[in-house]
């Protein structure tokens, strides 16, 4: 995936049209305590990366335990009906940007 907008579309597409073999269809198949599970588990490894200094993986460790982090948090996002414009609005609305939000198409593109 080039960016998480396809990234949290994929998982969608696996919830609505379930594909033979895919984890995504096995997580949202287990449910919620999985999902919710798996989440707990990357965010703990995300953490241990950033601490470790005898990465497996070098510096290149925290950004694969990112990745990982953040297909999970879509899988748990897709299952809670939770969309991505919902998270980027609450984004905006940090930096103040809500006024502008409609005439800034690359905030949608974040
Ligand atoms: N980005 C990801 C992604 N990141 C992590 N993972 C999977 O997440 C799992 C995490 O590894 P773990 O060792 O913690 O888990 P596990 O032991 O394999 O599984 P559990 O029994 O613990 O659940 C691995 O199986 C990874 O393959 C992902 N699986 C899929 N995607 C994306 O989703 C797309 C569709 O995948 P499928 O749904 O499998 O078709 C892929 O093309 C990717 O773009």
């Amino acid at each position: 995936m080039q960016n998480l907008d396809e990234l949290y579309e994929m998982v969608k597409q696996r919830k609505e049209n379930p594909k033979e073999g895919s984890y995504t269809d096995y997580l949202f198949s287990k449910g919620l305590d999985k999902i919710l599970k798996k989440v707990g588990e990357e965010s703990t490894e995300v953490v241990v990366a950033a601490k470790n200094p005898d990465k497996p993986r070098g510096d290149g460790e925290l950004v694969y335990e990112s990745a990982d982090l953040l297909y999970h948090l879509c899988v748990l996002w897709v299952e809670q009906g939770v969309t991505f414009d919902q998270i980027k609005t609450e984004l905006a609305k940090r930096e103040g940007l809500m006024s502008e939000y409609k005439d800034r198409p690359e905030i949608k593109d974040l």
